[in-house]
């Protein structure tokens, strides 16, 4: 079970929101890699950093795209986060110079502190950030509170909504 605060909030992320908010981290990060420079790589950490890692890399035109998976949670429910899926050693390198770890947020950074011992020189990038993992992030686009649950496009589905006056 969760040890975290409960989440009071939602906030709804629709998949315009995301592309833009995603585009947004692209244009932060251009230009910035090893010394002024462009990218290697981009590892998307799945599945969550798949969408962003994909306009990511379109927008900074990195060919050169691999995953790692971390799994931690199961619904809002967290556990230890472990790799089930690593990425290609020779993309990585000994420690992550010039890569561009993407995932679409960051929360305690439980996930993000145990890919960034792995990857130390990394560069870590997620579209949203909470205040408690904040420190494992380097870019990030817009913040949300402790006690928010982020929704995804891809967990959810139009539906309809009865009228607030609706008829009996
Ligand atoms: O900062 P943390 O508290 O570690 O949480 C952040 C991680 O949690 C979510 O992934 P999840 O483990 O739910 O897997 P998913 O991406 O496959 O949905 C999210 O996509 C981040 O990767
Ligand atoms: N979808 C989603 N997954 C998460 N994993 C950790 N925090 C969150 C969140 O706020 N939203
Ligand atoms: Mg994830």
């Amino acid at each position: 079970m969760s040890d975290r605060l409960p989440h009071e909030k939602g906030f709804h992320v629709s998949w315009d929101q995301i592309h833009r908010d995603a585009r947004a981290l692209a244009w932060r990060l251009d230009g910035k890699g090893p010394d002024g420079g462009a990218w290697r790589s981009v590892v998307a950490i799945t599945r969550g950093g798949m969408a962003p890692a994909m306009i990511v890399s379109r927008e900074l035109d990195i060919r050169v795209v691999d995953t790692i998976s971390v799994k931690s949670y199961n619904h809002q429910d967290q556990s230890q986060p472990r790799v089930i899926k690593a990425p290609q050693a020779e993309i990585m390198g000994t420690d992550g110079e010039g890569v561009l770890v993407v995932d679409d947020l960051v929360d305690t950074g439980k996930t993000l502190e145990l890919v960034r011992k792995l990857y130390p020189k990394a560069h870590f990038a997620t579209v949203y950030a909470k205040p408690a993992g904040r420190a494992m992030v380097d870019t990030y686009i817009t913040e949300v509170s402790q006690d928010t649950w982020i929704f995804f496009p891809w967990d959810m589905a139009l539906q309809y909504v009865q009228p607030y006056r609706g008829a009996d």
